[in-house]
């Protein structure tokens, strides 16, 4: 069997029983736990968990457009083969965690460690259930339950000594490229313009990057109990494959959610900024649910949703459509649930949205065309579902915007925006500015 220890290897396929403990713990010093080098490191927080991951027991990839149906069956495989002993809670027992490529072709460079699909067997979970804490570990091979258990006694004592470090403030930036300039967006966005005057395109989504250099050290851990306090009813999320590599963000985008049954999911789509006063706020927000270019924008992905999730389910509610205000933009928002007719796993309904238009456009192939001809930068993960699943098949993933790679004294944040018929690049350029703001705040 062919189970890596530690960080190493990849498994394709696990044909011994991993054994999982677990204990409750008082609060744990998550940041401590997280400032090391020890990879694949995993973060998850969401407005009612959190998860800290360090190390995997095994790691399960998949590559290009099989890569969700790779994932889902040698992953449904792997969490069949833990074992779990009673009285963990479900939020504590074995999941995999990691996330998607946006594009069906490889990664380049900057995205090197990360692959088009990579997901994580926590060696040693830290989990947040409410107030509750739990600590789970997990082992693999000959001797596991042995091994399993002295890990368990040895990361509780650790927890109990020690303690979170000084908080480091941001970084710091040295110098900013842009990835297009100004002239060259405006080029971008005008010949986008055009492929929909022609009708060969109704929506697409075009993207940024800006690189930076840092000044100083990136703490992720220290950037994320940061993004907690500005963006906590966002996923917040920070993903280590390599050493010196991790991809993190805040988004407010979910892709989809689903416990048994039951999908939660939303159109995310239409933006604009925040007001200095909540009369300026309210003005603000009326305008773009008014706004006929915006609704449009936004109607696009509700359809496209639905019209996804429709094959799958006994039934597709929509909710009523109302504001997102985040601290730096608002966005239109509409919620979408369904019942599936059958039993499914997460990854077939990620499979199935991925990539919505709020982050693809529409028609989805000519948009994807027009995304990788026209970008010059690989969006990686950028854009792409992050997320867990459990051995139910359950499990939530968000869309990976709001996003940035750190890469040793470098980082590059993303954002990108719906491009319709009566988009104006110049506006589009400062959505896209509003957008890189959490990012940015985080590293300036
Ligand atoms: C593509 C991004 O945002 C999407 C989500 C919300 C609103 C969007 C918009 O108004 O264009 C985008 O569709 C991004 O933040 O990089």
């Amino acid at each position: 069997m062919d189970v890596p220890r530690g960080d190493e290897a990849t498994v394709r396929t696990v044909d011994a029983p991993v054994v999982t403990r677990g204990c409750s713990v008082s609060k744990p010093p998550t940041r401590a736990f997280l400032a090391t080098n020890d990879r694949p490191r995993f973060v998850w927080q969401t407005p009612t968990e959190s998860v800290a991951v360090r190390g995997a027991t095994a790691t399960v990839t998949g590559d290009g457009s099989d890569r969700f149906a790779e994932v889902r069956a040698d992953g449904a495989r792997l969490l069949e083969s833990c074992s779990v002993p009673d009285g963990i809670p479900s939020a504590a027992r074995p999941r995999l965690f990691g996330g998607f490529a946006f594009h069906d072709d490889g990664q380049a460079g900057p995205w090197d460690g990360f692959g088009d699909a990579r997901f994580v067997l926590p060696e040693v979970q830290l989990t947040a259930d409410g107030d509750d804490w739990w600590l789970t570990v997990t082992a693999a091979g000959p001797g596991a339950a042995e091994e399993a258990d002295s890990k368990l006694g040895v990361w509780r004592d650790r927890l109990a000594d020690e303690t979170n470090p000084e908080p480091a403030g941001p970084p710091r930036v040295a110098d900013r490229t842009r990835t297009p300039s100004r002239n060259g967006w405006r080029e971008q966005v005008e010949a986008a313009l055009q492929s929909v005057s022609e009708g060969a395109l109704e929506k697409v989504v075009l993207a940024q990057a800006m690189t930076l250099s840092l000044s100083n050290q990136l703490s992720v851990p220290d950037a994320l109990e940061r993004l907690g306090r500005t963006y906590p009813d966002c996923y917040r999320f920070a993903f280590s494959p390599t050493e010196d590599a991790t991809f993190f963000g805040a988004t407010p985008e979910r892709l989809v959610s689903l416990t048994g049954r039951t999908v939660s999911t939303e159109a995310l789509a239409g933006s604009t900024g925040r007001g200095d006063t909540p009369a300026e706020d309210e003005w603000l927000a009326t305008e773009l649910l008014e706004s006929e270019k915006d609704r449009y924008e936004h109607e696009v992905v509700a359809d496209a949703v639905r019209e996804q999730l429709e094959p799958f389910a006994s039934s597709v509610g929509t909710g009523d459509r109302s504001i997102r205000r985040l601290a730096t933009v608002q966005h239109l928002r509409t919620p979408i649930t369904a019942e599936l007719a059958e039993d499914e796993h997460v990854l077939s309904l990620v499979e199935a949205l991925h990539p919505t238009p709020a982050v693809g456009g529409l028609p989805p192939d000519a948009a994807l065309e027009t995304i990788r001809e026209t970008e010059t930068f690989d969006r990686g993960w950028y854009a792409a579902p992050v997320g867990w699943f459990d051995a139910s098949g359950n499990g939530t993933f968000a869309v990976a915007i709001r996003s940035a790679l750190a890469r040793g004294d470098a980082a590059t944040v993303f954002a990108g925006a719906g491009i319709v018929a009566d988009s104006d690049p110049d506006r589009e350029w400062d959505e896209v500015q509003l957008k890189y703001r959490p990012m940015l705040d985080e590293l300036e």
